[in-house]
């Protein structure tokens, strides 16, 4: 048999972001990107060996923009792809694993779209618009929620009425299990440990950031909620804050729901303390030129991220290691420096010239002498989509 070709396909509200998998290869022969979908600005984004390749493809929607991109897969795959891999966002209580998707899967994603307004209509459409361009091929959903559904009781429920977790589902999910379940795997390979014997604290520090507890190749809790608003400080998300900002809010400034949620989730995070900009790499640069809301973002940042990792510690038995994931955990040494700073009292401490060297897809170990295991580990949710599809095909 030869080596099988599988897309994965991540759809967001007005993108796609795609990559063609072959299983006997690390890199990804075709990869890109389709954004602002939708507005005459559409555009999608091809890279793969040959180079790289925009293509305006103006107003069109998900299933125009895959009618583009499929081809080209189809092509670059040699004529031959085997199946298609979602990333769904919210599998709610329904998906504890990844799923071939049919009708009966299809309605269990519908019914989770009040959990995820802005995610799961998304990951439907891309869905949909696959299945009709497709239909002969098998097609996977695998859920950022799924992984997180080994958290014990005490980690997901909220403490609210007990009506509002039975009749509505009002509880922790938690988020980006599909890249928490790759790197903790990771780890225990570079560290030479049994995955099904070791423990991890893992941060993966994307546009989403979220912490993750991992004993024994399970998530024992996470620092997302019921939805990925929760937790860390984010790129435009501010992650916790009073539950009663809501209330003085619209008491003293008359806004509503939707301005609140919307100034929560788009205007807040580093782009909202810093007043700058959500990417990191623009907010180190403006830190070292001394720019003060750049300063407090990247400070405010890694001391919530200590913060968090610390309570993580709690659902862990014995710690045998940190992980640090993600667009920012995988390139900023700043951010991991000062992160592990503030950690001292679990015996943190970094090697500077490690932790310098580990940037752009290089992995490895970056602690001192003395210090519990700290690890880089770039993620691949696609590769570990690809994995599953896979997986759900020989079954
Ligand atoms: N060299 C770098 N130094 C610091 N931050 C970086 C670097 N490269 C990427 N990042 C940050 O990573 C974040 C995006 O992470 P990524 O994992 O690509 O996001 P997504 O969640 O969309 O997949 C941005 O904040 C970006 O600034
Ligand atoms: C669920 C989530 O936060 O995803 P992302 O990091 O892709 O925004
Ligand atoms: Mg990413």
């Amino acid at each position: 048999m030869s080596a099988r070709n599988i897309l994965v396909i991540n759809c967001g509200s007005s993108s796609i972001k795609f990559a063609l998998v072959n299983e006997a290869q690390s890199n990804f022969p075709l990869q890109g990107l389709a954004e602002r979908l939708g507005s005459p600005e559409a555009v999608i984004h091809f890279e793969s060996a040959a180079g790289k390749e925009s293509v305006n493809v103006p107003d069109a929607d998900h299933q125009a923009a895959l009618a583009q991109i499929l081809p080209r897969v189809e092509d670059a795959a040699g004529g031959h792809l085997d199946g298609i891999g979602h990333r769904v966002v919210h599998g709610g209580e329904k998906f504890f694993a990844s799923t071939l998707l049919n009708d009966s899967t299809l309605a269990g994603i519908e019914a989770n779209i009040q959990l995820a307004p802005l995610h799961n209509p998304a990951n439907l459409s891309g869905i949909h618009a696959a299945i009709s361009l497709f239909p002969q091929l098998p097609q996977v959903g695998v859920f950022d929620t799924a992984f997180h559904q080994s958290m014990p009781e005490h980690a997901y429920r909220y403490a609210v009425p007990e009506f509002l977790y039975k009749e509505h589902g009002v509880r922790r999910y938690g988020f980006h299990g599909t890249s928490h379940r790759y790197v903790s795997k990771r780890a225990a390979e570079l560290a030479g440990l049994p995955v099904e014997n070791s423990s991890w604290l893992v941060a993966h520090l994307g546009n989403g950031c979220s912490t993750c507890a991992v004993v024994n190749g399970e998530s024992r809790d996470t620092s997302m909620g019921l939805t990925p608003l929760e937790g860390l400080v984010m790129g435009t998300r501010s992650g916790d804050v009073d539950p009663s900002l809501h209330n003085f809010l619209h008491n003293t400034l008359g806004w509503d729901l939707a301005k609140i949620d919307a100034m929560l989730n788009k205007e807040s995070g580093l782009k909202g303390l810093s007043g700058l900009s959500n990417d990191m790499r623009t907010l180190y640069e403006a830190r070292v030129a001394g720019h003060p809301g750049a300063t407090l973002a990247f400070e405010v940042f890694c001391y919530r991220l200590a913060k968090s990792l610390a309570a993580m510690g709690c659902a862990l038995g014995q710690l045998d290691g940190l992980v640090f994931t993600g667009g920012i955990g995988e390139n900023s040494a700043a951010v991991r420096e000062r992160t592990v700073q503030h950690l001292k009292l679990l015996g943190f401490n970094l090697d500077a010239e490690a932790n310098a060297r580990c940037t752009r897809g290089v992995a490895g170990e970056i602690q001192a002498a003395g210090s519990p295991r700290v690890l880089v580990v770039p993620t691949n949710e696609e590769r570990q989509i690809a994995l599953d599809t896979l997986a759900l095909l020989d079954a």
